[in-house]
């Protein structure tokens, strides 16, 4: 902090600049745009629209509803969209093949998007097994354990494929070591050295993804399985910036932090010691928290919203995925 000369009082009052609103936007530090907002899709296998109890307000998308929801999120200013996908359980295995099918449900959504808008709009995809695995983990499970290396050669095959489908950035969520060079050198020799890698470096075991988790379905898989050999211990924060150090040198275009606001001292490290692109992702949980309580009448919905994903913008994130997205944009556009 820079030292201030002592004013006697009431020589300093700060509520001057707070007066009015004019001055309030002139001083204002920071700002969010839709430019700052990524949405995550749920798509499923069939047509129209599924609601998830859990996320009230976002729908599992069926084919008929990507092209239209792919013009809107171009309209509304958002840069990018992130596809998670509901596999049917008859789908899921131990080893989760369906992962690598290029004309995976995924697949054809990115295809889908693609033939819509083209490169008006980012995708990104996700790149880990849970949601074609029987046993929900993010890998291959031998015995018990969820094993590293075998894990990241399913997810380098898992990125091409995406890839090959139009996928802009892949995002490995998995936690894996090594899996962002792996990727990297495996996208190259697939020819596909211009798609981004986006690395959820700094990933929590937490219980923050419950709602995903129902979306996606891998709940009942996990069956109450934890994945903390894997993602990090809530108390770690130098190891976080051990794994975004790891992930840049590997290669990564940019990094992400999730969850979100319960971390968002991570982001505030990560982006002061690495300047890179930094993301954080607030999670289902966050979305479901502030939903549950507007619905009962106790916040604010569209105040709570904005003033959360200003807090990721004053803590350094660079853009924040976000359930809101969509909601956010809308409200910033008519106020704007
Ligand atoms: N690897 C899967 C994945 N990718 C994004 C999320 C969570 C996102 C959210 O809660 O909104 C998860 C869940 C998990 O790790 O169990
Ligand atoms: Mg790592």
């Amino acid at each position: 902090m820079p030292e201030f000369q002592r004013a006697p009082y009431p020589t300093t009052r700060m509520r001057r600049i707070r007066r009015h609103d004019w001055a309030r936007r002139m001083v204002a530090e920071n700002a969010l745009t839709a430019a700052d907002l990524i949405w995550p899709w749920f798509v499923f296998d069939g047509n129209g629209r599924q609601r998830v109890d859990s996320l009230p307000g976002v729908d599992r998308l069926g084919a008929d509803q990507i092209a239209r929801q792919a013009v809107m999120a171009c309209e509304l200013g958002i840069p990018a969209i992130a596809v998670f996908p509901a596999t049917d359980s008859k789908l899921k295995t131990e080893d989760a093949r369906e992962a690598t099918n290029a004309d995976n449900l995924v697949c054809r959504t990115v295809r889908a998007i693609k033939a819509e808008v083209g490169d008006s709009l980012g995708v990104i995809c996700d790149v880990a097994l849970d949601p074609y695995s029987s046993h929900g983990h993010d890998g291959l499970v031998v015995g018990d354990y969820v094993v590293n290396d075998e894990t990241v050669e399913v997810l380098c095959q898992q990125s091409i494929v995406q890839a090959n489908a139009g996928c802009d950035i892949i995002a490995p969520s998995d936690m894996m070591d090594g899996r962002i060079g792996a990727i990297r050198t495996a996208l190259d020799g697939a020819g596909k050295s211009d798609v981004q890698i986006m690395s959820y470096a700094a990933k929590y075991a937490s219980a923050f993804y419950g709602p995903f988790r129902d979306a996606v379905g891998s709940s009942g898989n996990l069956a109450g399985g934890s994945k903390k050999t894997y993602q990090q211990s809530p108390t770690q924060s130098d190891e976080a910036l051990h794994e975004v150090a790891l992930d840049l040198a590997e290669g990564a275009d940019s990094v992400m932090v999730k969850p979100g606001m319960p971390y968002l001292d991570i982001v505030h490290r990560v982006k002061s010691t690495f300047a890179v692109p930094t993301f954080a992702y607030q999670v289902s949980g966050e979305y479901a928290m502030i939903c549950a309580a507007a619905q009962n009448g106790w916040l604010n919905r569209s105040q709570v919203m904005i003033e959360s994903l200003m807090g990721f913008k004053r803590a350094g994130a660079d853009g924040v995925l976000t359930y809101f997205a969509a909601d956010a944009a809308k409200l910033l556009k008519a106020d704007g």
